[in-house]
């Protein structure tokens, strides 16, 4: 047995109370042997992290992004969806390769180490190259193929709607079980009907999550509800897409029908509150559905609509949006935001992480609390919501692994990355435009 131990910090808990402790791990198995108060500690481990002056957290997740969109961030700003999507983002994305992919992942991934995030899941394009960046880089991750079929024939919308099945059923389990894949349909009105009714049942069958964008904006909802005369939960409901393993990202436009559906089928929403407000796409009622029961995650969505993979801005964004949302400045606080950063999204996507607990997944980042702007440190749930960011971040560990150590990523070459994404990112933009 080979360990790790992560020592002299303080320990965030499942129930967000904060002890003295070192947290052992057990390396072949990537899980967390103990967690060890203070002075009860065992002998020695075969490596040690020092968490002296630090917090030790979950490793966060991104339960919603499409991250090679990395090559993206800053390239087409102040618009909304609809717009962005068809003026800007689709045009590049015709000329993506599975080279750019593999850039924009590998830059997604070093900077999500870097700000404490150790599982992701992700939409997007020539997924096998993601698969390899989570194995390289050491990250956990969900993984889909983005399937479309508006725009297509019905030969190429069935080969979009295979290919995230075939993804799905492939590549499930790969980077040592790091891994997990769930189909991924783009959304409730970029996939024609009949492609979902013959599809999803398929997944369901074979025992595959669902993963959708739905509710994002009123230009979704609307025609929605005008074709169907019912709201679009109930709309994928009917075809079979809620389930216990099914998630959604956004659930901006959404209502209380719709919150008592997911909280029945325990289906999970992942709410971007970046993207939402950067997009103008709306204000999600998370206090709302946390109230009905529905779990909820917290997403970046892509670094175009962000722009950044850090999810302490995120968890910033969500607790001041949330109140702005309910109006009432006691909602959406800060343990809620921390739950939803760790516990929510382990929930969503399946995983047993998102809690430094014997048995769970060892997943973690440790911060720097010895910072000005974390002084005094009357509760350190608020910082983690309110004042922290992702440079904070010192060491983080995943499946075992130390993926960062003091502030050096171990698994990717940082300098190698960040050239091969600036000059792809250029290429990319360069054949777009020209
Ligand atoms: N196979 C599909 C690709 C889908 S990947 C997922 C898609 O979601 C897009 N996307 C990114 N952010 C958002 C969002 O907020 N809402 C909807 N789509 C988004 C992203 O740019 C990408 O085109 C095709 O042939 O187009
Ligand atoms: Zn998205």
């Amino acid at each position: 047995m080979t360990t790790l131990k992560v020592a002299d910090g303080r320990v965030l808990r499942p129930d967000h109370t904060v002890e003295r402790a070192d947290v052992l791990v057990d390396q072949p198995s990537g899980d967390i042997l103990a967690v060890e108060p203070d002075g009860e500690g065992s002998a020695s481990a075969d490596d040690r992290l020092d968490a002296e002056g630090g917090l030790v957290i979950p490793g966060l997740i991104n339960a919603h992004t499409h991250v090679a969109m990395t090559l993206f961030r800053g390239y087409a700003d102040d618009k909304p969806l609809d717009a962005w999507l068809q003026e800007d983002i689709w045009p590049v994305e015709a000329e993506l390769t599975a080279e750019d992919v593999r850039a924009g992942a590998r830059l997604g991934s070093l900077e999500m180490i870097r700000s404490g995030t150790t599982a992701f899941a992700d939409m997007y394009f020539f997924m096998p190259e993601v698969v390899a960046a989570v194995e390289k880089s050491g990250l956990r991750a969900l993984l889909g193929y983005g399937s479309i079929t508006v725009g297509n024939d019905d030969a190429a919308a069935h080969q979009e709607m295979q290919d995230g099945l075939d993804f799905a059923e492939g590549y499930d389990g790969a980077a040592d079980g790091r891994v997990s894949t769930a189909f991924m349909p783009h959304s409730l009105t970029t996939v024609g009907e009949a492609y979902l009714r013959e599809y999803v049942p398929e997944a369901r069958d074979a025992g595959i999550p669902i993963h959708f964008h739905a509710n994002e904006t009123d230009g979704e909802v609307d025609p929605l509800v005008a074709d169907h005369d019912e709201r679009p939960l109930e709309y994928a409901d009917d075809i079979g897409m809620l389930a216990d393993t099914s998630f959604l990202a956004h659930g901006v436009h959404t209502d209380r029908t719709e919150h008592e559906l997911l909280a029945e089928r325990e289906t999970a929403v992942i709410h971007c509150p970046a993207s939402n407000m950067k997009l103008a796409s709306g204000m999600a009622p998370v206090q709302a559905m946390r109230d009905r029961g529905v779990t909820v995650g917290l997403g970046t969505d892509g670094a175009a609509s962000n722009n950044d993979l850090s999810l302490f801005d995120e968890m910033r964004d969500a607790a001041m949006l949330g109140k702005l949302a309910a109006d009432d400045a006691s909602a959406v606080d800060a343990d809620a935001v921390v739950e939803m950063a760790t516990q929510g999204g382990a929930d969503a996507l399946g995983m047993a992480s998102g809690r430094i607990e014997a048995g769970a997944n060892a997943d973690l980042a440790v911060l720097d609390l010895d910072q000005p702007h974390l002084t005094p440190a009357h509760d350190l749930v608020s910082h983690l919501t309110y004042a922290a960011s992702g440079s904070d971040v010192r060491h983080t560990v995943c499946d075992g692994q130390v993926l960062m150590r003091d502030r050096e990523v171990q698994t990717l070459d940082e300098d190698e990355v960040l050239a091969d994404a600036r000059e792809r990112a250029a290429a990319l933009i360069d054949r777009a435009e020209s």
